[in-house]
């Protein structure tokens, strides 16, 4: 059966890369597509490596017919999509990959983002998109709020951790590295090559990071009582990417056994052997993520690395993996494309 599908957004990255998946989906049809600036033009002109498809033209989304559309991937900047998604039929499915629905107070949301949210009402309907955690809410959902892409990373290393208790809950430090495309395609003045390509940042460092938002509520909610984790994220000069090292107390083969035990099924959460460190390189263009568990020279200290692309299993390809549950079909639909190496 198909299912005819709209991308909001589809003139940004992540947008480009709904596409490109979404191309060899087979139950999965793209009936309309949006852009702002880039509206009016035909997508192969705005990413020539998609131009061998049969694909709408870009529109403004005041000029889509959601009438005969099923779910819509919504890939709008922060703060854009509460009002457009709180319009739209309710017999429309909505995935969106930004973080208006990721937080499920109104309160964190303005504290992290600063913003009053425009459809506080929806806030307890949205599904937080970790799918591998939210399996079955996911399924029965209407609205699926992608996650961070730096957020799911840290979670993959480390919910499972939590949830089993064998790492000490104050005293985790992650430090994340990632890729420039994280930033979005519009220009932005820091982001060009001259000041980028030679340069290695850290940003948001001190707690500030608004992906600590989702954290913060995740894995207290695991806990059972407040965690609070120490995180810096740091931008290489590297187009897409996202590796995340923690470092936590605790028994290294006794974690990697938790590990490797929660994500024995999972088809695309793959733990490395013991003491074997994942590479970003390995899982780019893909829906995979890498974890690896490596013991320290101290007993009783762990390093745990994971590492996923962000424009796929960070974001893309998490939302056509929650698609594909939304819609009935099976979960892997569309997404087993292995990496693209070198
Ligand atoms: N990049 C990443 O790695 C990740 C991104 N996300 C989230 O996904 C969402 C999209 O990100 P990304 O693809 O990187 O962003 P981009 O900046 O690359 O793309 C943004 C898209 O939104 C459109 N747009 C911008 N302003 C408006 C407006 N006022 N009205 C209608 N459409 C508008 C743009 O159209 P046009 O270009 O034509 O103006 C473009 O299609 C964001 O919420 C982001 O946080 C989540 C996880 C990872
Ligand atoms: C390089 C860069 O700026 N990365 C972004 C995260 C990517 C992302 O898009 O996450 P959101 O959906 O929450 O925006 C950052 O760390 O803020």
């Amino acid at each position: 059966m198909t299912h005819n599908v709209a991308i909001l957004g589809a003139s940004g990255y992540t947008g480009a890369e709904l596409v490109r998946i979404i191309a060899t989906h087979p139950n999965l049809r793209i009936a309309a597509l949006s852009a702002d600036r880039k509206a009016g033009q035909a997508m192969g002109a705005v990413f020539p490596h998609l131009r061998h498809l049969d694909l709408p033209m870009l529109t403004k989304i005041e000029d889509i017919d959601f009438g005969d559309i099923e779910l819509v991937f919504c890939a709008l900047p922060h703060g854009l999509s509460q009002a457009i998604v709180r319009d739209l039929p309710r017999s429309v499915k909505v995935v969106d990959l930004g973080a208006d629905f990721r937080l499920r107070s109104t309160e964190d949301y303005k504290r992290w983002y600063g913003l009053d949210h425009a459809a506080p009402e929806m806030q307890p309907e949205a599904v937080y998109g970790l799918t591998e955690f939210y399996r079955e809410p996911i399924r029965q959902a209407r609205l699926v709020a992608g996650t961070g892409c730096n957020a799911a990373t840290v979670q993959f290393a480390l919910r499972p951790l939590i949830k089993a208790g064998v790492i000490d809950f104050d005293d985790i430090i992650c430090d994340l590295k990632n890729g420039i495309s994280g930033a979005g395609r519009s220009l932005k003045e820091n982001m060009l090559f001259a000041e980028r390509s030679t340069d290695v940042m850290g940003y948001s460092i001190g707690g500030k990071h608004r992906h600590l938002g989702e954290l913060d509520q995740e894995f207290t909610m695991i806990a059972g009582r407040k965690l609070e984790i120490m995180f810096t994220p740091h931008l290489v000069p590297i187009n897409r990417g996202i590796l995340a090292t923690c470092y936590v107390k605790g028994e290294a083969e006794g974690i990697h056994a938790a590990l490797a035990k929660r994500y024995a099924d999972e088809p695309f959460l793959n733990v490395l052997p013991f003491g074997e460190a994942p590479s970003m390189g390995n899982v780019t263009g893909s829906n995979f993520c890498h974890i690896g568990v490596i013991g320290d020279r101290k007993a009783g200290r762990a390093t745990v690395i994971a590492t996923l692309d962000n424009l796929n299993k960070g974001s893309s390809g998490q939302a056509v993996q929650n698609a594909n549950l939304m819609l009935g079909l099976d979960e892997t639909e569309g997404l087993m494309l292995a990496p693209v190496f070198p």
